[in-house]
């Protein structure tokens, strides 16, 4: 190659969610664009080859076997049990479908070259790989994270699966160990349960899904222990004394033992940036070995941007949207946006499915914001009576007007939601959060009916009050 074929715009390092947004996104600016990934197969990331799709896909069969067993009630027959490889085949099968359009061929049809191997930083623009070096106008590193490793006595006796090698598992086990009560755990765990296993998840923390509010977190641990999964909270893995025996050590009270078959590790994600020789490109790294970045995910080099699970903060698929999306604004734009989570969303894919958007609780306490928190559960909603999910659970923080007056605009600040298919449900009340519309947006509607979404109306509208100054009005417009 020559030196000028040797130049890029753009040179990006890691080809997963964050890495392909932006190769791609530059591509079709008519930029130049390098895209480095370790192995051809690597290239999708997590999302497509360890994480969103493969469990999605998991979830799915799942709930296919779940919902036949289900209609029992009404007279259906159902025997036998799943078969764990005709599952991992559906899983692998659909992974297939999402690689036709995340493979270093077609990637190369779009307009960007892409290298396989291990780059490294030999200079503040400069990458070296396979022997080359490139020169990159700007340069990203999207490199992703990896599974935090259960590091305790014992461990290695045990057959210990985390997310990037679960997938290969042919036969169910018969009794499953989570460690870990985040959405990796309690998405997996209540598949693995559906499908025929008996899981047991330990827990850290005092409750799932701990970024969630307590009312909304206490709904899915009661559907899930409902369906025969045993939690733990407060408590440890603290040894294993052989393969299929674990010490479990709650906070408060007496160590236990457990029995089980295999083990799956879900307790959150680490980045590292080893080989890259970061040191020579001028980018530092904290003591905890994160990389350092201002507003704008840029690092200590000016001309060097973080994006993805390697940025070290929410680290999810769309998070990686998010960075890129920021970061190819700024890069053509002489007017800079900063980082901005407080309109992020997240769904956690249980059934039923845990929604969150905005501002919670906690932060709208920090930053000393006026807001009411409003919430009902689904038990009076028509379609919940009809569709059997009465427990579902709607929470909603809204704007607090200082002072009473009439037409005022109430903003949702954020909210969540746990009912099946609450992802989907929760999607007006994000859109008004993102767009700034007040209540009034959604109480204006007319809803067909019996839509699942009326619930996001009535819990507005349950909250209506009438002031004596508007009673007073109504009176007097009546009359007239
Ligand atoms: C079980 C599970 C389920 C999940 N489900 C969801 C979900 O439903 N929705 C959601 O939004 N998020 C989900 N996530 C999170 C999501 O997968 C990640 O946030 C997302 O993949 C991050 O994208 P990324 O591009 O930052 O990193 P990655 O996807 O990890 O991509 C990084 C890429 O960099 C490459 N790389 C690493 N080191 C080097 C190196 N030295 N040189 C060259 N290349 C390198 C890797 O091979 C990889 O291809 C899930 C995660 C897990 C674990
Ligand atoms: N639907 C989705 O969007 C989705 C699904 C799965 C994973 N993810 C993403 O993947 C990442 C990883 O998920 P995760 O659930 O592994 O991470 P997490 O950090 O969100 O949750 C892990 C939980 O494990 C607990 N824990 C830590 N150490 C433990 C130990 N030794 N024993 C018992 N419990 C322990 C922690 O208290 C924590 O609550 C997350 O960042 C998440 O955003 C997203």
């Amino acid at each position: 190659m020559t030196e000028k074929e040797n130049d890029f715009d753009l040179i990006v390092l890691g080809a997963g969610s964050a890495g392909l947004g932006l190769a791609l996104f530059m591509a079709k600016a008519d930029m130049r664009v390098l895209l480095i990934d370790k192995t051809a197969e690597d290239v999708g990331g997590d999302c497509l080859n360890h994480g969103c799709v493969p469990s999605k896909a998991l979830i799915h069969a799942s709930r296919q076997v779940h919902q036949a067993r289900q209609a029992t009630q009404f007279g259906l027959q159902v025997s036998g049990a799943a078969d764990m490889a005709q599952v991992m085949d559906y899983v692998a099968s659909r992974q297939d479908i999402i690689r036709h359009h995340e493979n270093p061929e077609y990637l190369r049809e779009q307009g960007v070259t892409v290298e396989i191997g291990s780059p490294k930083f030999v200079g503040e623009h400069e990458v070296e790989i396979n022997g080359h070096t490139y020169r990159g106008r700007k340069l990203a590193v999207a490199t992703g994270s990896r599974p935090r490793q259960l590091d305790v006595p014992g461990a290695e006796l045990v057959p210990l699966y985390d997310n990037q090698r679960v997938w290969d598992l042919r036969q169910l086990p018969a009794r499953l160990l989570v460690v870990g009560g985040g959405p990796n755990g309690v998405e997996l765990g209540q598949a693995m349960q559906r499908l025929g296993s008996q899981v047991t998840i330990v827990h850290h923390g005092p409750r799932l899904l701990e970024h969630e509010d307590a009312t909304i977190s206490q709904v899915l641990e009661e559907r899930l222990r409902a369906e025969g999964l045993t939690i733990h909270f407060n408590a440890e893995v603290t040894s294993f004394s052989s393969a299929t025996h674990a010490r479990v050590q709650p906070k408060e009270g007496t160590e236990f033992g457990l029995d089980f078959d295999i083990g799956y590790v879900a307790i959150g994600r680490q980045v590292s940036f080893e080989g890259l020789q970061l040191e020579k490109a001028g980018i530092e790294v904290d003591e905890d070995g994160h990389i350092q970045l201002d507003e704008h995910l840029t690092t200590t080099n000016p001309d060097i941007v973080v994006a993805g699970d390697a940025a070290n903060s929410l680290k999810f698929s769309h998070g990686a949207e998010l960075h890129m999306r920021l970061l190819v604004f700024n890069f053509f734009s002489p007017i800079k946006k900063k980082l901005d989570y407080d309109h992020f969303s997240w769904v956690t894919f249980t059934d039923p499915e845990v929604a969150h958007f905005g501002l919670d609780e906690p932060e709208l306490k920090k930053r000393g914001t006026s807001y009411e928190r409003w919430e009902t559960n689904f038990a009076d909603d028509d379609r919940a009576v009809v569709d059997e999910h009465r427990y579902g659970r709607l929470l909603l923080f809204i704007e607090k007007n200082l002072l009473p007056i009439p037409g005022q605009k109430r903003r949702i600040l954020g909210g969540a939601m746990v009912a099946p298919g609450a992802g989907e449900l929760i999607q007006e009340l994000i859109l008004a959060n993102t767009s700034g519309l007040g209540i009034s947006a959604i109480f204006d509607k007319v809803y067909p009916y019996p839509v699942a979404a009326r619930i996001n109306q009535k819990l507005i509208v349950d909250h209506q009050q009438i002031t004596p100054l508007m009673q007073l009005g109504l009176d007097v417009a009546f009359k007239l």
